[in-house]
């Protein structure tokens, strides 16, 4: 049930995470073949063939591994729709995990947008057409007596190191995908290999299925989740903490990230875990990290104190809540602000439109640091942004309100009005939910704006130049702080580490070398990137004292090397033959491991 279906033996399943060398197979024949962790397919060697009883099961030649990505990137190309590509790649996961991870690390640019966003999201949307294998963790909360057997079913109590878990609510901006949200687990998990190297059988994603208030879902003949609306109260709160007790009992080492609660749970459910167990959430603070480091480049290139930016925020939920906090907490550690004159720096918007404090208990608990007195806002109407954003004057207009366009000509001109470079990030995912196009906003801030977009788009061009528009996706952080906490096994994520990570983001702006190369690096740089980022986030967590690992390295140098040594790359290792009988667990059922590749 693992993101693949092998687990590792106990004996070599903590230090270093993968290993390099050969490793233990009780599979053989078509059973071998059909193992997506073992399998090599056309490059099983001779001798491999012989003792595996692949003979005949396999065409002659023996092929390379660059061979075999050469001709599975020719049949990707082979697929014109976004779509079709993405349910290749996920059929080549399901059979051979080393070429489906090769292929990409060769292409990530080009196919990172096909796994994630925006097309995964099309992929969770039609998950119950496309279904054809399952991937991940199932768990059922009209079954909550047997979570705690199926998490332990997962894999060897030890041997899992990176959990993603959703409950489908708020899956990217596309609201409630019921159990097709698994699709979010397995692919942030897919991220966490490509990205940070985490070992791709140490991984685990669990959907909650809670059932749905879709009713599209609920209608639909074909729909594979809990046919019924939403769970809600305590047997929710119930049904999930059944979960996180049962990670804590069966996975103890295991960084728990969550990913996509709805508003209501998303916040109220890190608040309760943070101080149980390690665990993050991805919206919140993920998002809140990246974006902080995509401010801080811009407000280097402004020639500007990020103590002095006013901030508006479009679309208070989880992310730009996440945000809101992230920067109020730099502007106190790096501005010398007071919290609460940090705050004030901060206006949200929302549905009901600039939050002031007659809307009482509507706010939510992340809403409340940052609600502005009525009067302040007697003079304007509320609702419309541009009005607000005359009246407040930002430097930085953030949007996360999942608003398709919500940063009109007008919103963006007036922006313009009052500020030599507006720091414009419309966060919504996937890109047809973008609050404006890049290429609009340099167009209608006559090239003046600083840009960075949830979702990826190309360059844009205005008078002559061309202005890389940054990705500003929590991708781009979370696995580096994932394999942070990992590699040290810290046993809380503290703030004094994610500020560590957005440090080590922002030090790689290409934007501190030339203003229009982009406020934060390219995700094509995304593993160096990552283990810069881990290890800034290991250092903190060690003189912190919440790191738990042996012989972490205090020399820089050395602390790199620790951390790429522990990173898995898609490469084929030695198969060595072990008798099923005498194999362990794994080796005889539905696995066949005693050790990670
Ligand atoms: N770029 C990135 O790394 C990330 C982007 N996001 C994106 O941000 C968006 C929001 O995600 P979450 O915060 O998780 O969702 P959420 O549901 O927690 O928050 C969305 C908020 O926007 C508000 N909203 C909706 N329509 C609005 C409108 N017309 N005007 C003003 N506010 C409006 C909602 O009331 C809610 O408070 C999604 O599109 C998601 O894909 C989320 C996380 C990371
Ligand atoms: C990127 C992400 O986590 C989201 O859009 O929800
Ligand atoms: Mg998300």
């Amino acid at each position: 049930m693992a993101s693949a279906n092998v687990s590792i033996g106990p004996s070599r399943a903590r230090s270093p995470i993968t290993i390099h060398d050969e490793f233990e197979c009780a599979l053989e024949g078509k059973a071998l073949l059909n193992s997506p962790h073992f399998n090599k397919g056309s490059a099983f060697t001779v001798e491999e063939r012989r003792i595996f009883k692949l003979d005949g099961l396999l065409p002659t030649a023996v092929h390379s591994l660059e061979q075999q990505t050469k001709r599975a990137y020719e049949q990707y190309r082979s697929y014109d729709a976004p779509i079709a590509q993405n349910q290749f790649l996920q059929s080549l996961r399901d059979q051979n995990e080393v070429l489906f991870y090769r292929l990409i690390s060769d292409h990530l640019k080009e196919m990172l947008s096909v796994i994630y966003t925006p097309t995964e999201g099309d992929a969770i949307e039609k998950y119950s057409h496309l279904f054809r294998r399952p991937e991940g963790c199932f768990l059922d909360i009209e079954h909550i007596d047997d979570v705690d057997d199926v998490v332990a079913s997962c894999a060897h109590p030890d041997d899992i190191d990176y959990i993603v878990v959703t409950d489908g609510e708020e899956i990217l901006g596309i609201g409630d995908q019921g159990v097709g949200s698994i699709g979010i687990s397995t692919a942030k998990l897919a991220l966490m290999t490509l990205c940070a190297g985490i070992h791709p059988n140490r991984t685990l994603g669990v959907t909650l299925d809670c059932g749905t208030d879709n009713q599209a879902l609920l209608d639909d003949e074909l729909y594979l989740g809990l046919r019924r609306s939403r769970v809600r109260g305590e047997q929710y709160d119930k049904f999930v903490d059944t979960f996180v007790k049962a990670v804590q009992e069966h996975y103890p080492k295991a960084f728990l990230h969550f990913e996509d609660f709805g508003l209501t749970n998303a916040r109220r459910l890190l608040d309760i875990y943070r101080p149980q167990l390690p665990c993050f959430n991805d919206d919140i603070q993920g998002t809140g990290a990246v974006t902080l480091a995509a401010i801080l480049s811009a407000v280097w290139v402004c020639k500007m104190e990020l103590k002095d930016v006013r901030m508006l925020i479009y679309g208070a939920g989880s992310a730009g809540t996440g945000i809101a906090d992230q920067v109020r907490d730099a502007m106190v550690q790096i501005g010398g602000l007071t919290k609460e004159d940090a705050s004030k720096r901060i206006w949200l918007v929302d549905k009901p439109g600039i939050l002031v404090s007659s809307l009482g208990d509507k706010l939510t608990t992340g809403q409340q640091p940052y609600v502005r007195p009525d009067d302040e806002f007697h003079d304007i109407d509320h609702r419309d942004l541009a009005q607000v954003i005359r009246k407040v004057k930002p430097h930085v207009l953030i949007g996360t309100s999942t608003h398709a366009g919500g940063f009109t000509e007008t919103v963006v001109r007036e922006m313009a009005r009052h500020v030599d470079a507006p720091i414009i990030f419309p966060l919504s995912n996937p890109t047809r939910l973008v609050e404006a196009r890049p290429g609009d906003i340099f167009t209608w801030s006559d090239g003046r704006a600083l840009i960075a977009t949830g979702s990826p788009f190309e360059p844009v061009e205005f008078g002559g130049r061309r202005y890389v528009v940054a990705e500003c996706n929590n991708a781009i952080v979370y696995p580096g702080i994932g394999l942070g906490c990992v590699l040290s096994r810290a046993s809380t994520l503290t703030d004094a580490m994610l500020i560590s990570a957005v440090h080590a983001l922002a030090a790689q702006s290409p934007a501190l070398q030339n203003a229009d190369s982009g406020l934060l690096p390219d995700v094509a740089d995304v593993r160096r990137i990552s283990m810069t980022i881990a290890c800034a986030v290991i250092k903190t967590a060690v003189e912190e004292g919440v790191a738990t690992a042996q012989g972490v390295p205090a020399d820089d140098r050395e602390l790199e090397e620790w951390v790429m040594g522990q990173m898995w790359d898609p490469v084929y290792r030695t198969l060595k033959k072990v008798d099923a009988a005498s194999a362990s667990r794994d080796a005889q059922g539905k696995v066949g491991s005693k050790s990670s590749q």
